[in-house]
């Protein structure tokens, strides 16, 4: 049996379709994503919080779900749009169905809109305020009234602090991820991995840390709100500033802790919030895009060799490339608009990407940025 559901934005639009995930009601800001993989991934990114994706791939949910290809505890978007979900989960990884997996952890979704005049509507006027009704809650005269109602009433993520909400509650210690010493090494897999890492948890993909993990880094994650005292209490040879949801501006607590870490010489690395906070914390200024980036085909050049990668993204702010200061320069831009994707300060061995060099979903091209910074750390031990 068919159940209903509603999609409506702020602008007036509504979209009739069915439910495929829990009964009742969501509301967030409505971005699109053009992965064509990665769905689960994509749902459990911590950074979608509070946001209602809709995926432009027309066919989601064919091979299922498992239990490992997340990248936080459960599902972080607030619900999911999509055009077409197919009738058969099939993968030999497959333990659930989409549906299923979404109704258990009590998320919900919407299929059978015209996501293409959706998300034309998003790349036109930019992301919009929105919500969902699904099931009983979907039914009645009033139901458009109501959703309609209820996407106006979110309040819109400019000015929402999401890090410390999503932020693990204590630090713990992260090792998945195989590492070894590499080729020519006798002994590739023993002994303690050289370079301990503290990764400020802002709303963290796990892939970020499996590949530090995996490049030698033993890692502490703390809480989005610890003071950089107890960072350097813990003596790390390196820090790492997370991806997360919200806007970075409100995040004064992460920004004075960045602005203490960098009066020392310890080499830090940020991604996605962590690049818009280390520009913050290095008096730059950030800025809510239009509709963000949120796919995993992105062009982005690096300016000191002109060398063009594709990258997978997802941000819906921005650091100003007009705001830096002179101690921060500009590494990598968008080819799509033309706004910052990488700095580096000139003074500090501190640097940031905008794009996921984790790509998970997403191609590899930007991955040598972990290298980079795993070097910071070699030449500061050294
Ligand atoms: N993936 C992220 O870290 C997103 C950063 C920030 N919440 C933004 O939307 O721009």
């Amino acid at each position: 049996m068919n159940r209903p559901a509603i999609l409506a934005l702020e602008d007036g639009s509504v979209f009739h379709g069915t439910a495929i995930g829990a009964d009742g009601q969501t509301s967030g800001e409505v971005v699109f994503n053009t992965a064509m993989t990665g769905y689960q991934e994509i749902l459990t990114d911590p950074s979608y919080t509070r946001q209602i994706v809709t995926l432009t791939y027309p066919h989601i949910g064919n091979t299922g779900v498992n239990a490992e290809d997340v990248e936080s505890g459960g599902i972080a978007a607030a619900g999911l749009v999509i055009r077409d979900l197919p009738l058969l989960a099939s993968n030999f990884r497959c333990e659930q169905t989409l549906s299923d997996y979404l109704k258990s952890q009590n998320v919900l979704g919407i299929a059978e809109i015209d996501t293409r005049r959706l998300t034309r509507i998003l790349r036109d006027k930019g992301a919009q305020n929105g919500a969902i009704l699904a099931g009983a809650e979907a039914e009645g005269e009033d139901a458009v009234e109501r959703a309609l109602a209820a996407a106006r009433a979110f309040p819109g993520l400019k000015g929402m602090d999401l890090a410390k909400v999503v932020s693990c509650q204590a630090p713990y210690e992260w090792s998945e991820g195989e590492w070894s010493l590499g080729e020519g090494y006798a002994d590739t897999t023993q002994g303690e991995r050289p370079y301990h890492v503290v990764a400020y948890d802002f709303g963290v993909k796990r892939n970020i840390l499996r590949m530090l993990a995996s490049r030698g880094c033993r890692l502490t994650v703390v809480p989005a709100q610890t003071p950089a005292a107890e960072v350097l209490a813990m003596n790390p040879d390196g820090v790492f500033l997370a991806n997360g949801p919200g806007d970075p501006e409100p995040c004064d607590y992460a920004i004075k802790a960045i602005q203490e870490i960098l009066e020392t010489e310890l080499p830090i690395f940020g991604i996605c919030l962590g690049h818009q906070l280390l520009a913050l914390a290095s008096g730059a200024k950030t800025v809510k895009m239009s509709h963000g980036h949120h796919g995993a085909n992105h062009p982005v050049q690096d300016l000191d060799s002109g060398k063009v990668m594709i990258t997978s993204q997802n941000h819906g702010f921005a650091a100003d490339e007009a705001s830096l200061p002179a101690n921060v320069r500009a590494t990598h831009r968008s080819l799509f608009d033309g706004t910052l994707q990488g700095i580096e300060r000139t003074d500090r061995p501190a640097f940031s990407f905008q794009g996921h060099p984790e790509a998970m979903p997403g191609p590899q091209d930007v991955a040598p940025l972990f290298g980079r910074f795993i070097e910071m750390m070699k030449a500061r031990q050294a």
